[in-house]
């Protein structure tokens, strides 16, 4: 679409990402050839970034690197002074000073779009941190979803995290990522928007609708789409960590696009860079991560794309649980708890915590034996409760499930649904809440409740996010600095040591807010009068919203991390 448009921004700039360019040529044209109808050449070749190559049928045919260039990408997320020059261009180039000052690289060789060269039609979505609004590209008449990404005092740290999407969101380039068209800015705003390509609906907000339901071929039809958008991303050392029904996006051609990578980040193979386990929305994050652990690869996206394939064939989440140790239980009662092999090798923090008395059977062939034949080794393998026995997406790709009949369906023969969101969903619930309590008509309410009930049972439950390292740090920074919304996002520095999980440390666990039928081993809970309460939700913090400090706390989403001292990347 081309947002990103006219002149070049600097030759310091330009000339790095011709280097890559030239790596390259070959393979972006086909991009570029699309692109260039509607914007300058060279600058739609930087914005293609340079080293991607577009694959329509999900393969990820990897670039040769050029000699010297790292092995792995890095967000420069700690350079908090780019060079003087760079910034000056950059703010020449129509950049605000508050933007370049702190992240030149998600920047570089873009310049901004202005505000009002876009029409705002409606909003269509909200999230932890930012929201989306269906607009009109005044100079190309394209309807485009505009995200708009608060910074309500413009700190370092919470530009620095969007920088990191952007600067994730300009390496992959595939049918199956949502792509980021370019940004608006104004001098005077201290806001973002990033542009994307509009999409009707998600996952999760289909999955919800009253009266859809897939059907094998469509089933594997997304879920062939998704595992491309996953091998694409990991094959570039990204991982998403936040794999869920309404981050997956579906155009009206039944093209699915994994979008927010808010929570992605950049991996080293080589697993010499612990990251923060506090990632994956709750029913569908792995058991390493709520084991505690930090050195943890492609399985836990895989692992969410598992979640996801099991809800897609069964109607309904399959392991909806309220905080942090029901979850565990849950995988556990399905998946089998981790053999002493596994807990012998992994090493993990929470380990002696969670063991159960008894070891669990798996039971994944016996609970979904109503599902396809085909798909049963997926899941299981998938569903795996070693990260390494999750194999890759490439290898999810290439199972059974996709090789036999009925095959994946063509997208483009997906059936025209309403637009349907998980906000959409949220509507018709509070609708029906609307309706029940004005004592509308008997039969209207029993439909809308039973709407109702569905959206729910596909969004987590908002209290299943609220982790104690959030609640602690949301606490510190209300009560240190004058911030809201970002604050959620992204808290102040701390060492791991200091609060919530220390590394290799026990956890005392009050028993009192273990669900009762949980049989952890008993020696494994410690009463503890610390503000702890790690395993939030329900039973221990039943109120979706919390008044602190005179603020009233939104707990309800994810939490998103923040880079602690040098030791863990989040
Ligand atoms: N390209 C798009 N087209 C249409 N709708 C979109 C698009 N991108 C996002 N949305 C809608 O906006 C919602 C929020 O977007 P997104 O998930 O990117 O924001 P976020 O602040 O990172 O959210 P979260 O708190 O869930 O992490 C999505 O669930 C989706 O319904």
């Amino acid at each position: 679409m081309g947002c990103v448009i006219s002149r070049e921004v600097s030759s310091g700039i330009v000339s790095e990402v011709r280097e890559e360019r030239s790596v390259s040529a070959e393979s972006n044209r086909k991009t570029d050839e699309v692109s260039v109808k509607n914007a300058d050449r060279n600058l739609v070749e930087v914005q293609n970034g340079g080293n991607q190559k577009e694959d329509k049928n999900g393969g990820d045919n990897r670039v040769p690197r050029p000699r010297g260039e790292r092995r792995w990408p890095k967000p420069n997320l700690r350079l908090s002074n780019p060079p003087k020059h760079l910034q000056g261009e950059q703010v020449a180039a129509g950049w605000p000073p508050w933007l370049t000052a702190v992240c030149g690289e998600a920047l570089s060789g873009w310049i901004p779009r202005k505000a009002d060269t876009f029409e705002k039609i409606d909003k269509i979505g909200q999230g932890t941190y930012s929201n989306v609004y269906k607009a009109k590209d005044m100079l190309t008449s394209k309807i485009v979803a505009l995200k708009k990404v608060r910074f309500d005092n413009l700190e370092p740290e919470s530009v620095k995290f969007m920088a990191r999407e952007i600067i994730i969101l300009r390496r992959l380039n595939h049918p199956n990522v949502v792509k980021l068209e370019g940004l608006v800015t104004s001098r005077m705003s201290c806001s973002l928007y990033l542009v994307f390509d509009y999409m009707l609906h998600d996952l999760a907000g289909l999955a919800a609708s009253p009266g859809i339901k897939f059907t094998e071929p469509q089933v594997k039809c997304y879920m062939h789409q998704l595992l491309s958008g996953l091998e694409h991303c990991h094959n570039r050392n990204i991982l998403h960590r936040d794999i869920k029904g309404s981050n997956l996006l579906i155009d009206d051609g039944g093209i699915l696009k994994i979008a927010d990578f808010g929570l992605a980040s950049f991996f080293d193979p080589n697993h010499r860079h612990p990251m923060t386990s506090r990632v994956v929305t709750l029913w569908y994050r792995p058991p390493e991560l709520l084991l505690g652990a930090t050195d943890y690869g492609v399985g836990v996206d895989l692992w969410s794309a598992g979640c996801i394939l099991g809800e897609l064939l069964a109607g309904k989440p399959i392991m909806p649980g309220r905080n942090e140790v029901e979850q565990l239980h849950k995988i556990y009662k399905l998946c089998g708890s981790p053999s002493d092999e596994y807990w012998k090798k992994s090493k993990l923090p929470n380990a002696t915590l969670f063991k159960p008395r008894e070891p669990y059977k798996r039971c994944i062939r016996d609970t979904f034996k109503d599902f396809p034949p085909s798909a049963l080794p997926l899941i299981d393998t998938l569903l795996a409760i070693d990260p390494a026995e999750r194999k890759t997406a490439s290898d999810a790709l290439r199972s059974e499930f996709f090789t036999t009949e009925p095959y994946a369906c063509d997208p483009s023969s997906l059936p025209k649904y309403p637009p349907s969101k998980e906000m959409d969903a949220k509507r018709r619930d509070d609708e029906a809440r609307r309706l029940r309590a004005a004592g509308k008509a008997q039969v209207d309410g029993v439909r809308k409740t039973r709407t109702r009930d569905r959206a729910i049972k596909a969004v987590p439950a908002p209290e299943a996010n609220a982790e104690l390292q959030s609640n602690i740090d949301r606490r510190r920074l209300i009560s240190h600095a004058n911030a809201k919304s970002k604050s959620e996002k992204f808290p102040p520095p701390h060492q791991d040591g200091q609060l919530g999980y220390p590394l290799g440390s026990s956890h005392h666990i009050d028993p009192d807010i273990v669900p009762p039928d949980v049989p952890f081993s008993s020696t494994s809970f410690t009463y503890s009068k610390e503000p702890f309460q790690a395993w939030s939700g329900p039973i221990a913090a039943p109120k979706r919203k919390k008044q602190i400090s005179g603020e009233t706390m939104d707990l309800s989403k994810p939490f998103k991390d923040k880079v602690k001292g040098k030791k863990i990347i989040v």
